[in-house]
């Protein structure tokens, strides 16, 4: 059963506190609280995690991945099947990548064109020719209510004229992404398809690609071409570039990011989604993010610690269970470990992002930020 509202897609900003915004998405399953954080559903699934822990800890999207699900087990099966939201029992919003990022990072042979990207799966080799229709049409497939254009994303540093010409293709993939969408009909179900913003670190870019992605009638916009191995600093600059140049009545979805700094930082500028492997990825490696800061749990010096990472937290798995057994397990190599620490990780990430929607709303946010540097200083005692 998928929890149909039957509603548009629609962006409300409810309030702004300096560049930092608060606001509701509306797609057809449910509203999307922002500033959002979007756990990664890779392989139709939060890993080590169950849909409904994941709802519990606050979630309100995840993230689909149209790379893996077209080599396997295909977005045709998933279609066949009832869509994704059926397929992996997640009755709630779900956003999907167009698939060209996991592309150029996992797949082998890939071979970049003015018509897309061929490749061969990582899987089993066979040969795939992704381009902007085919990418909307899987997204439409499997029934994704957040879908993304088709883009390059290039790494930095790169010299200034390939930023330009991925950020150059990337806006002629835009509109044939949004002339697939639009004759799939996405608008009148409900659904949305973000444009992308390139241009790597040229500001004079990135206001280009803003500007003209303006012009076309996405219903958000991506920050693109960002945490591909620049530092933070160079990250946050673009952004003090690229957000004010893009319409304030859509929101704005920044790519990849990011650690718990990051997400302050960028909520500060004006982003309101973000996602990341990150928390699910450090939990499966026995590190935990708590308000006090990074727990490396294989570290020798909790063997004989009782506490939990935080009594104080309402998810079990951060408020019961003692550092001592954390540790034993990670040690032990138990699956246990991981399930625990991804899901004290979500449930953390879910609680900063809580935070920081309660601060903008109270006219606060200056405060928090402060505040949650400081704890984070003050570190794991
Ligand atoms: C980690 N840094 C980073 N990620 C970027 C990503 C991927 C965002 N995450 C997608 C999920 C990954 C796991 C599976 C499910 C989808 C980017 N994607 C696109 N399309 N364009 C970018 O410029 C783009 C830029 C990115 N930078």
């Amino acid at each position: 059963m998928t929890e149909k509202t039957g509603k548009t897609f629609s962006f409300k900003l409810i309030t702004t506190d300096g560049a930092a915004r608060r606001g509701e998405i509306t797609t057809p399953h449910g509203v999307v609280r922002t500033p959002a954080f979007m756990p990664v559903g890779t392989q139709a699934t939060v890993k080590a995690m169950y849909p409904e822990q994941v709802r519990e800890t606050g979630a309100d999207v995840v993230l689909g991945n149209t790379y893996h699900l077209m080599l396997r087990p295909t977005a045709e099966r998933v279609a066949r099947l009832g869509g994704l939201h059926t397929f992996m029992n997640w009755p709630h919003t779900i956003l999907t990548d167009s698939g060209g990022f996991q592309v150029m990072s996992l797949a082998q042979l890939r071979k970049l064109d003015e018509d897309g990207v061929r490749f061969q799966s990582h899987i089993d080799g066979q040969k795939y020719h992704l381009t902007p229709e085919r990418s909307v049409e899987i997204q439409g497939l499997l029934g994704s209510d957040i879908q993304m254009q088709l883009d390059e994303c290039i790494k930095l540093p790169s010299p200034r004229e390939e930023v330009q010409r991925a950020m150059e293709l990337s806006l002629r993939w835009a509109e044939r992404s949004r002339n697939q969408f639009e004759a799939m009909g996405g608008p009148g179900k409900g659904q949305g398809l973000y444009g992308i913003v390139q241009g790597g670190d040229q500001p004079d870019l990135r206001i280009r690609s803003a500007e003209e992605l303006g012009k076309m009638p996405f219903e958000g916009y991506s920050v693109g071409g960002l945490a591909v191995g620049e530092p933070q600093d160079v990250m946050l600059s673009m952004l003090d570039i690229t957000t004010p140049v893009m319409p304030v009545d859509k929101p704005r979805y920044l790519m990849g990011v990011g650690t718990p700094d990051d997400l302050l930082e960028s909520v500060k500028r004006g982003i309101d989604q973000f996602d990341c492997v990150m928390p699910t990825r450090a939990g499966r490696h026995g590190l935990a993010y708590t308000r006090y800061g990074k727990v490396n749990l294989k570290n020798a010096r909790h063997q004989d610690d009782p506490r939990p990472l935080d009594e104080a937290s309402t998810c079990p798995a951060s408020s019961v269970y003692s550092r001592a057994y954390l540790h034993h397990l990670v040690r032990a190599g138990e699956g246990l470990a991981g399930m625990l620490l991804t899901w004290n990780n979500i449930a953390y990430y879910q609680y900063l992002m809580q935070g920081m929607r309660d601060a903008i709303g109270a006219g606060s946010f200056e405060d928090f930020y402060s505040k949650t540097k400081e704890d984070w200083a003050r570190g794991d005692i």
